[in-house]
């Protein structure tokens, strides 16, 4: 018999989910089912106004509820739709985001609005840290300018009454499902999978008293004391000036006073976990998961602790909070920039847990860097950090340790080498505390369900920049990992310096006529003979020479990407810089990038697809896109980061900067414009370049002549299809086609190199100097994370000590 239906509950039907086949879509699908069952989008689909971007974010039957009388003074639009509009400039701004960016998901946030979007996804990472369906709508209607709908307030209630209501914990190693509501415990015991799962079928519901929440996140709040917390240095964004009255009111929550909480539970078998997990995320009740590694006795400890010299930074900081909130370590995803130190905020999590941790990677180099970074930071012995890839084949030698290692390494079938497969079976054979998945987004999900289900871990955390894929599988990650737990805001970092400020630029070349004619010639719209005709565009190519000495006279380190390997070649032979592609030997690699980073004469290097995500580059200053097929907005992203972690980033007024070269009235227009979609909503403004100024009066430039470019044509002609074709590298997930997709193009304003580079004063003015300096002075904030970690470690020993 099906269960009842209770109030507010999503049943198995309404769920419609899908039987778990192991297919690689199955659990995205069914996440998908549910969201766009409950999703508020969808529901007003039709509704919408297409008439230009913004009126129908305003149009009166999306908001369509009286306006408050102080409405001036709150900062939100909260849309029908579950769309919320949030005022950058409001004095109540950055307790307002940072509720916001655990309850939703951020769309876009250029400098005045931010755009956030409530999804059963976001709510489920909101409920995961804490926060409760009521609560959410309190906040919500304290902030919103009219009185929120009813529609938004019955869809959060909806869909955070089946999320987050029930949690997997592992306590002393053995797993159990745990709950405020027996009631709802109860009910999970009717499902034949979950009950065949439990340890002691004829066992009740046990009952304890919930742990302190010590570290719950309060946006806006310093938080409350307890074990495990984090001290909540606010970055120094703008002091809050709302009225005081208002201010008053929004943080009434706060003042609530701690009531004694009760926790049920009933104990799964732990090798039965996996199913639970599917089928609780099928019936509509997706479990958090939790790791109670301060009551884990049965797990050595490992002697790791940040060392005195790093200091995580405030968002880093917040970031980990939100792991480590009610003294358990929760797994999910902490999104932040490149160059962010993602790297940090790994190692200070497995500080904080202080078990065996393995961390995987997405290349040995990567691996090595994780190794070197572990050093640098932490206080951790040489010989218990070990890296296991086709290079090193090392384990640690006592009970804990860290182990750094590849996916490549853990998902490879077919027969092992002696010590691999030795390595392999030393890594399953136990249980890790925390297990770090780098790069998480670029993973192909059927490799990293292959690579977690065979590493037995308390604990995930997956680090990423960008939670983007163009095969929209993203979904899969949350029940992979866990829900997204924190993700930074690009332009408030790179305010700060933590990341660099980047021009960005799309400079529009025309195509020579000989070559336009050519390409109007060519068969096929995504033909890779047209492509490359657009990529080897002779005024593209003279852009690009230009572009390369410009930047070189002011000192910058520049890389040149070319997706296709014929012209990449093309242009690093005709210019004569270093490049590398797939084919290009490890050794030779290395030295060019040695090179690179050391030898001033080397200021170019040419890469192909290659150094999106598989070498570990040196730090540039000037990133110019010659060819990028297939509008990966992950990709741009991937590519901007590489210049985000310059050194001179906080020198006054330094600038990196991130051009894509552009054969105009070609294909390469949409593309570029669906790449930067995702940059657009960081913030990023790309100015179009009609016309690089000086450039006329360059006369050393390359095919200035008919001759020349007719010369190249034919080469072009000449050249076989394969060369055309896009590169291909084992292991990339790149390279896919992503004609077929649509979406709306980015913003654009016009301009010219001399205002870019601020000749004309136009682009990079620096707004509120005085601001910037203050926010520079304020990172670095002092640390209390791995102190008040410690303390709780501590206290938990003296408690088992004294036999508590
Ligand atoms: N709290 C901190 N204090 C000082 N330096 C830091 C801190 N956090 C990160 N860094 C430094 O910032 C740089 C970038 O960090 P990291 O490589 O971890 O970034 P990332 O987010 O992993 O970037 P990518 O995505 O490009 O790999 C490193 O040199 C790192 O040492």
């Amino acid at each position: 018999m099906p269960p009842k239906k209770r109030k507010n509950e999503v049943a198995v039907d309404d769920v419609d989910g899908k039987e778990w086949s192991g297919g690689e879509l199955s659990d995205a699908d069914t996440f998908k089912k549910l969201e766009n069952k409950f999703s508020l989008a969808g529901a007003h689909q039709k509704q919408r106004y297409h008439a230009d971007g913004a009126s129908g974010l305003f149009k009166n039957d999306q908001i369509g509820q009286p306006l408050k009388p102080d409405h001036a003074n709150r900062p939100m639009w909260v849309v029908e739709d579950g769309k919320i509009i949030l005022e950058s400039f409001s004095p109540l701004f950055p307790e307002a985001q940072d509720f916001l960016i655990n309850i939703a998901e951020p769309i876009s946030r250029v400098s005045r609005m931010h755009e956030y979007t409530l999804t059963a996804h976001s709510l489920f990472a909101a409920v995961s840290v804490g926060h409760n369906p009521e609560e959410i709508i309190n906040r919500l209607e304290k902030y919103s300018k009219a009185v929120l709908s009813s529609s938004v307030v019955n869809f959060i209630k909806k869909s955070s009454a089946a999320y987050g209501k029930a949690k997997i914990v592992l306590k002393k190693t053995l797993s159990y499902i745990e709950s405020d509501d027996p009631a709802l415990l109860r009910q999970l015991l009717q499902d034949p999978v979950i009950s065949s799962s439990l340890a002691d079928s004829n066992a009740t519901l046990i009952t304890e008293a919930a742990p302190k929440l010590g570290g719950m996140m309060i946006p806006g709040t310093k938080m409350a004391a307890g074990a495990n917390q984090v001290a909540q240095p606010e970055p120094a964004a703008e002091e809050s000036q709302a009225p005081n009255d208002m201010i008053a009111t929004l943080r009434e929550d706060d003042e609530e006073e701690e009531e004694e909480v009760q926790v049920h539970s009933f104990q799964i078998r732990s090798e039965t976990r996996e199913a639970v997990i599917k089928q609780c995320w099928e019936i509509g009740y997706p479990l958090t998961q939790e790791y109670d590694f301060n009551n884990d006795t049965v797990n050595p400890n490992l002697d790791i602790d940040l060392k005195p010299h790093a200091q995580i930074r405030y968002y880093q900081e917040k970031a980990l909070s939100k792991m480590f909130s009610n003294s358990r370590a929760r797994s999910g995803v902490i999104v932040l920039p490149c160059g962010a130190g993602k790297t940090l905020v790994g190692i200070t999590a497995a500080c904080g847990v202080k078990k065996s941790c393995i961390v995987l990677c997405n290349s040995t180099m990567s691996a090595l860097q994780w190794r070197a970074e572990f050093l640098k930071w932490s206080n951790i012995n040489q010989e218990d950090i070990a890296v296991l890839t086709s290079l090193e084949k090392n384990v640690f030698p006592h009970s804990a340790g860290i182990l750094v290692t590849t996916y490549h390494m853990l998902a490879a079938s077919g027969k092992r080498a002696h010590d691999t497969a030795a390595a392999l079976k030393f890594i399953q054979e136990r249980e890790w505390g925390l297990l770090i998945a780098d790069e998480v987004h670029i993973i192909p999900a059927a490799m990293f369900k292959k690579v977690t289900y065979s590493v037995a871990s308390h604990c995930k955390l997956g680090l990423t920049a960008t939670l983007l894929r163009e095969d929209d599988k993203i979904g899969t990650l949350n029940f992979l990992v866990g829900p997204k737990l924190y993700e930074a805001n690009w332009q408030e970092l790179s305010q700060q310096g933590h990341i660099a400020k980047v021009q960005c630029a799309e400079v529009w070349c025309r195509m020579t006529p000989e070559f336009y004619q050519e390409w109007l010639n060519t068969a096929g719209a995504n033909s890779p003979k047209k492509q490359l005709l657009a990529v080897l565009n002779p005024y593209k190519f003279q852009a690009c020479q230009f572009l390369i000495d410009y930047h070189a006279k002011r000192g910058d380190k520049i890389i040149v990407f070319s997706d296709n390997v014929y012209a990449l070649e093309k242009y690093a032979l005709k210019l004569v810089h270093p490049y590398i592609h797939g084919g290009t030997s490890q050794g030779e690699r290395l030295e060019i990038l040695e090179n690179f980073q050391h030898n001033e004469r080397i200021h170019t290097v040419f890469l192909s697809k290659i150094g999106d995500t598989s070498l570990d580059l040196p730090e540039a200053t000037c990133l110019i896109q010659i060819s990028s097929h297939y509008g990966s907005r992950r990709q741009e992203a991937q590519r901007l980061g590489r210049i985000l972690r310059a050194k001179r980033r906080n020198d006054e007024g330094f600038n990196a900067f991130f051009y894509s070269l552009v054969s105009k009235d070609t294909d390469e227009m949409s593309y570029a414009a669906r790449r930067q979609t995702f940059l657009v909503d960081q913030g990023y403004a790309f100015k179009i370049i009609t016309k690089l100024e000086g450039i006329e009066n360059r006369n050393d430039l390359f095919f200035r002549t008919l001759e020349d470019r007719k010369e190249l044509l034919t080469e072009v002609c000449l050249a076989k299809e394969s060369d055309a074709a896009e590169e291909k590298i084992a292991g990339d997930t790149f390279s896919m086609n992503l004609n077929r997709r649509k979406k709306g193009g980015a913003r654009r304003t016009a301009g010219t190199l001399a205002d870019l580079s601020g000749g004309a004063g136009m682009s990079y003015i620096e707004y509120n100097k005085s601001k910037n300096k203050e926010l520079t002075k304020s990172k670095g904030v002092k640390n209390s994370f791995i102190r008040k970690l410690n303390s709780s470690h501590t206290n938990s020993k003296k408690k088992k000590a004294a036999g508590e």
